[in-house]
């Protein structure tokens, strides 16, 4: 039986004014879990599974002065105070418990019991000395810290805070147990270093491929060995720069018709749910960028849309169903919903597969020679160069390729740029100097290439962003053989979490670990990853399995933030409910991000028709672009080895 994974979060119905949210309860990043010591094993879901209230929000809100502000309203410091009292009151609780013994085992490992019962029928003690040593720390090697879940402690939460909460007691690795299941916690740097790059050849997808198998089959996400080897060999050089460049131009595009949107909400002074309008938004671009379908999910609820919700909300469902009733022969016979669910399926591949027929009949008809930066300027979608480039593939693994790509793409985009208007929105100071930089580069232009490297003060926003809020804030790993992680043994089958959301906040790490701060990365420095940070910061993973979508998802993010500052502010609406987090593949909130959009009197602002993102000027080097290329090379040599 499979495991499974919240996947995504869905959006409710296209809505500017009043969303009315249902009661969900969702596992959390892939938490479902199965035994560690078999694939094929019963599974349950992970107990800190956390519910997500989405109770009705407060309906339209009309703007009438002070950014349609009541200018009798509370005070945004009173709110940060009591916010900051309550985030204090909570911490406070958990590590009084930590501190009590609650997460802490105090039972005897089975190894140790075994020692015993030995020892009690006469086996000598260098016998058992020799056998059980090395295992329970008497050897050489010291046994990894323990601690054990409680599911009434963390229920309440996103379960990466209370990791973080056992991290600062228990150190950079250790072992939490719930019950029957056992996973290895990893916060640290090295430890994470040598997981992701440099033995990753050790380690599998794991449970998160079991989870996967479902939406994504043996696409490269939760592929393993040679079909991944094969499929990131096929897919990395699609995203070269030209690529990447042309994409530029659909994220300008695509962010003006979300501006159009908001103009008529802030003209109209009805407030808006931005989570929701930035996964349409994210859902446009990734379909267009990857297979060149306009869901235009940001103007209509057509059939597809609702198919590809339909197929994530089935996702999220399974895991937290106590009962994999999906396998049951029967029952997916009779099920209505997982008729729905196949009906949705079937409707997304066949829509797969006649895009990739017209798609075959462009490559058939056209006259364009295949070569390194191969782009067909009418359509410069990824499908269009994988056909091209002759990959050799059954179209089952293209087209889970094609729903690999664009669930990657599509919630963790939206998800970054969500928190990033939520950290705005409480550091008026990051704003002001945000506007001021994309004022003086932008002016009234779409973004092009030339611009990415100059709004380095908005690329600074997005990179601290990722950090407070890294998407997704784990990574899931399982271990393929025996290896030792710092300077504690493991054994195979280890199921390991990653806590990048650890890594990230740890405030032996960090600064003010905290605290919303795009100054910490220099503006003239290289742009911050997992390699000049030294695995510190992990907004895209790192080694091997890095994501290959990195550099259009920074373009992608920094031109939408750029393009919506430019015209307008953002505040947390009157009234909205309280912005949570909780936990799928990315982090979302609970309630959504209900904020009040109102026009900026100054610059007037609205983009002129041209747009020039086609041309890359070869003298432009990004160091990201340069690390790219060198990624897909130095990637396809491993995958190659
Ligand atoms: C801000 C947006 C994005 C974030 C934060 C993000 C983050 C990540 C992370 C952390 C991983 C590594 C997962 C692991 O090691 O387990 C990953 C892998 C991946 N990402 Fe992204 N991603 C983003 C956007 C995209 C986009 C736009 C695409 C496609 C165009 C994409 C495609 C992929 C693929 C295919 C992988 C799997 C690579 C492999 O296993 O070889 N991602 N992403």
């Amino acid at each position: 039986m499979a495991s499974h994974v919240a996947l995504l979060r869905v959006p409710p119905p296209l809505s500017i004014s009043t969303q009315r949210f249902h009661a969900k309860q969702i596992c959390i990043n892939g938490l479902k879990l199965t035994n560690t010591s078999s694939s094929s094993s019963s599974s349950s879901c992970f107990p800190c599974s956390i519910t997500t209230q989405r109770g009705s929000c407060s309906s339209v809100i009309t703007c009438s002065s002070s950014n349609g502000r009541d200018p009798n309203s509370v005070d945004e410091e009173d709110v940060k105070q009591v916010e900051r009292i309550l985030e204090e009151k909570r911490r406070a609780a958990l590590s009084a418990k930590i501190a009590s013994g609650e997460f802490t085992v105090k039972q005897k490992s089975g190894l140790l019991s075994i020692m015993e019962g030995l020892a009690k029928v006469g086996v000598p003690n260098e016998v058992l000395e020799f056998l059980f040593g090395w295992f329970e720390g008497g050897g050489e090697h010291p046994k990894i810290p323990e601690a054990k879940g409680s599911i009434k402690a963390v229920r309440s939460v996103a379960f990466f805070i209370p990791l973080y909460e056992l991290y600062l007691t228990y150190g950079g690795i250790f072992r939490l147990t719930f019950g029957p299941k056992s996973f290895l916690i990893v916060s640290d740097p090295s430890i994470a270093k040598h997981i992701l790059r440099e033995n990753s050849k050790a380690y599998s997808k794991g449970i998160l491929a079991e989870i996967l198998d479902f939406v994504m089959g043996k696409g490269l996400i939760p592929a393993d060995g040679e079909i991944w080897r094969v499929r990131r060999r096929a897919i990395v050089p699609a995203l070269h720069q030209k690529y990447v460049a042309a994409m530029i131009g659909l994220f300008g595009q695509a962010a003006d018709r979300l501006c159009q949107k908001l103009d008529a909400a802030a003209s109209d002074g009805e407030d808006v749910e931005m989570e929701s309008l930035f996964s349409r938004l994210t859902l446009d671009i990734i379909g267009k960028a990857v297979f060149n379908y306009d869901f235009d999910s940001l103007s209509n609820d057509t059939g597809i849309v609702e198919a590809v919700y339909t197929v994530l909300r089935e996702a999220e469902d399974r895991s937290v169903a106590p009962i994999p009733v999906w396998e049951i022969p029967i029952w997916k016979d009779v099920s209505p919903r997982l008729r729905k669910v196949n009906a949705a399926l079937k409707l997304i591949n066949d829509t797969l597969d006649d895009l990739i027929a017209i798609c075959k009949r462009m490559v058939d008809e056209e006259e364009l020679q295949f070569h390194e930066e191969y782009m067909n300027e009418q359509d410069p979608s990824i499908l269009h160069f994988l056909l091209a480039s002759g990959d050799d593939v059954s179209s089952k693994q293209l087209r889970d390729d094609l729903m690999t790509m664009l669930i990657a793409g599509h919630e963790t985009s939206a998800a970054v740029l969500t928190w990033t208007f939520y950290l705005l929105s409480k550091e008026p100071r990051v704003m002001s100097k945000l506007q001021e930089e994309v004022d003086s580069v932008l002016g009234d232009q779409y973004p092009t290439i030339e611009d990415m490297k100059k709004l380095k003060y908005t690329t600074r926003v997005i990179n601290e962003s990722l950090r407070l809020y890294p998407q997704p804030p784990v990574l899931i790993r399982r271990s393929l053989e025996d290896d030792v992680l710092g300077e504690y043994p493991i054994k195979r089958n280890e199921d390991i979490f990653i806590s990048v959301w650890n890594l990230h906040r740890s405030p032996k790490l960090w600064d003010d670990a905290d605290k919303f701060e795009p100054e910490r990365w220099a503006l003239d420095g290289p742009s911050p990853n997992e390699t000049n940070q030294n695995f510190k910061y992990l907004p895209f993973g790192g080694g091997p399995r890095k994501c290959v979508g990195d550099l259009f998802a920074s373009y992608e993010t920094v031109v939408a933030l750029a393009m919506l500052v430019r015209r307008f502010n953002f505040q947390i609406a009157v009234g909205a409910p309280p912005v949570e987090m909780t936990t799928g593949a990315t982090i979302h909130t609970t309630q959504g991000l209900k904020m009040t959009v109102t026009h900026r009197i100054k610059p007037p602002i609205v983009p002129s028709l041209q747009m020039s993102t086609l041309e890359v000027d070869p003298s432009i080097s990004l160091s990201d672009q340069d690390e790219v290329s060198q990624k897909g090379e130095v990637y396809q040599a491993q995958a190659q080895s």
